[in-house]
């Protein structure tokens, strides 16, 4: 057991990744109390039955009240509307964070609607599963992963080492980033591979008809990781694309100009340039590997 870094966190949004900060911060004893706030009574009743917090509804009065650290777990595109409604709850000096896969949208929606002397750090674990809802949850799922912290010029430094301190103690290395080179770096790690497994995996199904049921029957293990990537959740997803508009579309102007060279060597029997871009890529796949065994 850790010294409890917080007297109450209160989790907005209990669902995947909350509810796996929650079971982590619980397990090690880095909160005294632990409470959430979501509009769907089922995942209340889930999360109080599994005892991953200690009060669970959605009354921001009765969840918010008394919380030095407020986490917000929510779909990206809920995030102005649950700050509005948790606002008036909020004691002074109390930290707001948050899980949201996007910062400059999500700086945008939170920010102007906390009161005075209430402190916002906005943060971005890069840890997940395809999985959603408090039962997908597990503490284990932060060790040994990044943990990005978007603090701009004007958060407080104090409140910006409390949230470091909670991610590091769950085992993520924190790093910290400006929300729109955030938003970039994301857009071609996660949510370009989230767009181009969506369309494959529509495209095969499409197909399906032509070729009665021999794409699902047949598909290999490259298919397989395209569908689990697809699996993951709509709303989730849809509020990404819809926040991370510019950077997407961008770099998807970029990948559709590469896609057409490589479609372009294929048609012209370019063998070597195949083979040159192939051989580029392992090597980056072999990079990552080496990289997460140092750590
Ligand atoms: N799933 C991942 O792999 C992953 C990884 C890193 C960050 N994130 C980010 O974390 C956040 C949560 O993702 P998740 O996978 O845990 O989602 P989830 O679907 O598992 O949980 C979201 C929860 O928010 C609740 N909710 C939705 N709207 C609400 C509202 N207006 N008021 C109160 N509660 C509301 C839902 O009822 C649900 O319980 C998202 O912003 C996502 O972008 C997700
Ligand atoms: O592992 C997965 O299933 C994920 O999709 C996790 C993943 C990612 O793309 O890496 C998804 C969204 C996030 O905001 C962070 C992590």
């Amino acid at each position: 057991m850790t010294a409890p870094l917080f007297d109450t966190i209160c989790f907005v949004g209990i669902g995947l990744i909350n509810s796996s900060l929650a079971r982590a911060v619980r397990k090690l004893g880095l909160a005294r109390r632990l409470t959430s706030l979501d509009c769907d009574p089922e995942a209340c009743r889930v999360a109080l039955e599994l005892g991953v917090v200690d009060s669970a509804s959605a009354d921001p009065a009765a969840e918010v009240a008394g919380a030095g650290l407020v986490v917000l777990g929510t779909p990206v595109g809920a995030m102005e509307a649950v700050t509005q409604a948790i606002a008036p709850y909020l004691a002074s000096g109390a930290i707001v964070s948050d899980v949201g896969s996007v910062k400059t949208a999500v700086i945008r929606d939170v920010e102007p609607f906390l009161p005075e002397g209430v402190h916002f750090v906005p943060g971005h674990p890069i840890a997940g599963t395809e999985f959603s809802g408090p039962a997908a949850g597990f503490a284990e799922l932060f060790q040994g992963r990044w943990c990005i912290l978007t603090p701009q010029a004007h958060t407080d430094v104090q409140a910006t080492a409390r949230v470091r301190a909670l991610w590091e103690a769950v085992g993520s290395t924190v790093e910290e980033m400006d929300p729109a080179h955030h938003d970039r770096v994301l857009a071609v790690t996660s949510h370009l591979p989230h767009l181009i497994a969506y369309t494959i995996v529509g495209t095969a199904n499409d197909l399906e008809g032509v070729m009665e049921q021999e794409v699902i029957k047949f598909s290999a293990s490259g298919f397989r990781d395209f569908t689990r990537i697809a699996a993951s959740d709509p709303i989730m997803w849809r509020d990404i694309f819809l926040n991370n508009k510019e950077a997407v579309l961008e770099l998807l102007q970029r990948f559709t100009e590469d896609l057409t060279a490589l479609q372009r060597s294929i048609r012209w029997g370019e063998g070597e340039v195949l083979e040159k871009h192939f051989t580029k890529t392992r090597a980056i796949r072999r990079a990552i590997i080496d990289a997460k065994q140092d750590r």
